[in-house]
């Protein structure tokens, strides 16, 4: 039974708002048995009985809306047939369905994919750290609607698909169209009907072919870093089909930009992921750290092939990453498993400025400098610039513009400061009574006491502050070693 005769159903909805509800409960009852859900990746195509499991898939992701949505893209002659539920994903389910009419007319049956996002509150809240702080997104992120939080998350796998696409380096599902919750894209076939396997899934000859497939996914690692400006922040064999002997890359709803100020960290979480499944494959794989350098850095030594070949790049893999042998290289991944990578001292925070002068960041152009050892000193800062340890403090008001000023600035910065100590400490030291309101009258001892206090508590502080010249020193000298 196609989606067409199961959307008319639905119009009885739009005659009566007053039970609206009420009615599509019917439909979902009445009709939720032929949506097929069986798993059409795995068991055989049995008519599903309308038990539990298949109303909790119908209603949990195939709401009274989505419907709508799916019957819009029915009469537009995008999808025709709504077949089985190829997976219920914590985050989606994925539905097979036959292309209609395309909007030219042309009749060819495409087979395709309808991956329908959940909005249940629950699932996008750790999404947000992925739309955070992306620019694509600044303005769409709606705070507390989480229906519109789901459209920008369809609308984001939408978008990072199709870069991935159009830049013909990282094979990928074509996409098709998203409304809404609703992301429809091509469906890669084994050929048998079934969708094609998971790299998880994947009966692979032998060990020569699992590495030649974890060579191309390190090789996708840095095309969709360096090509299509993207971390897949989600990269697993869960999330890689081999489809025709070829490895795709799906789900990536949550991949984010390198500018997006946890890229860095993501692509880690990527690379362990990866280097983690192929080493359960008991193949030799390469340290995170070479892969982390392989994927960023913009050059490769001795590469003279076509960076955007993954074939090219395959090869120069097989022949230049060294593989992780020794303990030392297991221990070397621990330490970059815990670096706090930042991209340079501007990213630094003020609070952990004294850290990194402790030698506890590591610039991430040390990170892909191929020789390590020749820039090892750009990674403690404190052996590189010798900080003088009774180093005058400075106000942040002060434009840090170098010793010269510095012993008259002292003085203003004083002054400024105890002005700041007098206006600072009225807002800080304020008791707030019960009902928050400023307490207005305190007498004038315990004033005067309570101004020494916070005077003394600043001058203590200013003693371990770095000085703003010697911070502009640090920063000179780290780029000027770029
Ligand atoms: N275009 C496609 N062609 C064939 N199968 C697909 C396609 N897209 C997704 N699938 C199948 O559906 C599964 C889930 O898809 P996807 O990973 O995009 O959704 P998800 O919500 O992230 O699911 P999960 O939470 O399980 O990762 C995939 O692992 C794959 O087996
Ligand atoms: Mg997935």
């Amino acid at each position: 039974m196609g989606l067409s005769s199961h959307m008319e159903s639905l119009d009885l909805c739009d005659q009566n708002d007053i039970h609206r509800d009420h009615i599509n409960t019917q439909v979902m009852d009445k009709h939720a048995q032929n949506i097929k859900t069986d798993e059409l990746s795995g068991g055989k195509t049995k008519k599903t009985t309308k038990d539990k499991a298949n109303r909790a898939t119908v209603e949990n992701v195939l709401d009274p809306r989505t419907m709508r949505f799916l019957k819009a893209l029915t009469t537009r002659g995008v999808i025709s047939e709504f077949n089985g539920c190829l997976s219920t994903g914590k985050e989606a389910n994925v539905y097979h369905a036959f292309s209609g009419t395309g909007p030219n007319g042309e009749t060819e049956r495409r087979e395709l994919a309808i991956k329908i996002f959940k909005t249940s509150i629950l699932v996008f809240k750790d999404r947000e750290r992925y739309v955070d702080g992306e620019f694509r997104f600044r303005n769409s992120r709606s705070q507390h609607n989480p229906r519109k939080m789901i459209k920008v998350w369809a609308e984001k796998e939408f978008r990072n698909l199709k870069r991935i696409y159009q830049s013909k380096v990282v094979p990928t599902p074509e996409p098709v169209e998203v409304r809404s919750n609703v992301l429809v894209m091509e469906f890669l076939n084994r050929g048998d009907g079934f969708a094609s396997p998971r790299l998880k899934d994947y009966p692979f000859k032998d060990a020569a072919e699992i590495s030649s497939y974890y060579f191309t996914m390190v090789a996708y690692m840095r095309l969709l870093y360096q090509k299509c400006q993207l971390v897949h922040a989600d990269l697993s064999e869960y999330n890689a089909l081999i489809h025709e002997n070829k490895l795709y890359i799906i789900d990536v709803s949550q991949s984010v930009q390198p500018e997006h100020p946890m890229s860095l960290d993501f692509l880690r979480m990527d690379i362990k992921n990866v280097n983690g499944f192929f080493e359960r494959m008991s193949i030799d794989i390469f340290s995170e750290r070479v892969i982390f350098q392989f994927v960023i850095s913009e050059t490769l030594e001795k590469f003279a092939g076509d960076y955007s070949s993954s074939t090219d790049l395959v090869e120069y893999i097989a022949k230049n990453l060294p593989v992780k042998s020794t303990p030392e290289d297991e221990a070397e991944d621990e330490v970059f498993r815990s670096l706090h990578l930042v991209r340079n001292l501007g990213g630094l925070e003020e609070r952990d400025f004294d850290r990194f002068t402790m030698g506890k960041f590591d610039l991430l152009k040390s990170l892909i400098a191929n020789d390590n050892k020749k820039n090892a000193k750009n990674f403690t800062a404190s052996e590189q610039f010798e900080l003088s340890s009774s180093s005058e403090d400075e106000d942040d008001s002060d434009d840090g513009s170098g010793s010269e000023s510095e012993s008259d600035g002292d003085d203003s910065i004083r002054a400024s400061d105890e002005d700041e100590d007098e206006e600072g400490s009225d807002s800080d030291y304020v008791e707030k009574t019960k009902d928050n309101k400023h307490k207005k009258h305190e007498d004038k001892d315990m004033k005067k006491q309570r101004k020494d206090e916070a005077k003394d508590a600043k001058r203590e502080k200013r003693k371990t502050k770095v000085k703003k010249h010697v911070k502009k020193r640090l920063v000179k000298k780290t780029k000027s070693k770029k």
